[in-house]
């Protein structure tokens, strides 16, 4: 019933919430927004005196950043807070152990993203393997390579997949690869997964995927045993023509070791939608590198998807604040 919940102050964290979401939102709570959580340092600025003056007294947050979730905004929110909704798969930034303590539920969006997601590590394969940053390089300057002079690139074809994490994204990345002539499709996790038959792919050990795969796909979520999981150690056990591609977050890679393996030719080469930081500084080491492909976190960023996401976490809210079960809780 709308009139017993209007009086519910739910807070969304950015003024580009898709305009489904703010919909499902309107009919039932009393909406406020602020700024977005910008990372640069001018926007974060702005935007964190912008929330700490709406965020007293609100039940629900809906999160639109990776921006932490800290305990001061939680103090600052008040007793009342029921749930955070953060509008993305990861919730790394959530701070699980405070909203436990407090008795706060959370609930992200997994499986709405699952094929924008899939279709950018799909994009970021073909980026890397035939080398878009230094052939983009060559179309900026003006002074392409003719004929036999190209820069030379690795097929998809004929290779061998690995995808470490065969969740819902994992999944979609090859069933996604389904018309590019895969030769094998490999994958590691905490256990064997029933899905992964009729997709073709075979159950393996890490050390079997580094040593087997020409393109390793990160579709993890980022926690204590899977930061820095691409380190020194695991690509030296790669092959040196290893494409290195990273859906999840940046930390699942040491970034210094994946340097020196890239600038080292160690591997052949990475394509990167997140990184340590985000932004990366535009004078970062990495971003010299020809063999390395970055995208600015772009993964779930299409029209449908958000709008999708939006409205899943709005959902969440309504169940949340109206005593039924969350549709796509997290298990604190
Ligand atoms: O990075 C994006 C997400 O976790 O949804």
């Amino acid at each position: 019933n709308n009139t017993m919940t209007k009086n519910l102050k739910v807070l969304v964290s950015s003024n580009d919430f898709p305009a489904s979401g703010l919909k499902v939102l309107e009919e039932h709570f009393t909406v406020v927004q602020t700024k977005y959580l910008n990372f640069g340092e001018e926007g974060r600025t702005l935007a964190k005196e912008d929330l700490l003056k709406l965020i007293p007294g609100s039940s629900a947050l809906v999160w639109l950043s990776h921006h932490p979730i800290s305990k001061e905004l939680l103090d600052r929110a008040g007793p009342q807070l029921k749930l955070v909704a953060t509008v993305s798969a990861g919730y790394n930034h959530c701070n699980l152990d405070e909203l436990k303590a407090r008795g706060i539920k959370l609930s992200n969006t997994p499986n709405v993203l699952a094929s924008a997601v899939a279709e950018i590590a799909v994009g970021l394969m073909l980026g890397a393997a035939r080398r878009f940053t230094e052939n983009l390089d060559q179309v900026h300057k003006g002074d392409w390579e003719i004929g036999f002079d190209k820069v030379l690139g690795q097929d998809i074809r004929g290779s061998t997949v690995g995808i470490i994490g065969l969740g819902g994204i994992g999944q979609a990345v090859v069933k996604r690869l389904a018309g590019f002539e895969v030769s094998k499709f490999v994958y590691t996790g905490h256990r064997e997964k029933p899905e992964a038959k009729a997709l073709g792919a075979e159950f393996v050990t890490q050390d079997q995927l580094l040593a087997q795969s020409d393109f390793i796909v990160l579709a993890v979520p980022l926690t204590n045993e899977t930061k820095h999981m691409i380190n020194k150690d695991t690509l030296g056990k790669m092959k040196s023509n290893a494409i290195v591609i990273n859906v999840g977050r940046g930390d699942l890679v040491d970034q210094e070791a994946l340097y020196d393996a890239l600038k080292n030719k160690q591997i052949y080469a990475a394509g990167l939608d997140v990184t340590t930081p985000e932004p990366l500084p535009k004078d970062h080491k990495l971003l010299t590198l020809p063999n390395l492909f970055v995208l600015p976190h772009i993964g779930s960023a299409t029209v449908r998807t958000r709008s999708d996401m939006a409205v899943l976490a709005a959902n969440n809210v309504v169940n949340a604040l109206t005593g039924k079960p969350l549709l796509t809780p997290v298990n604190l």
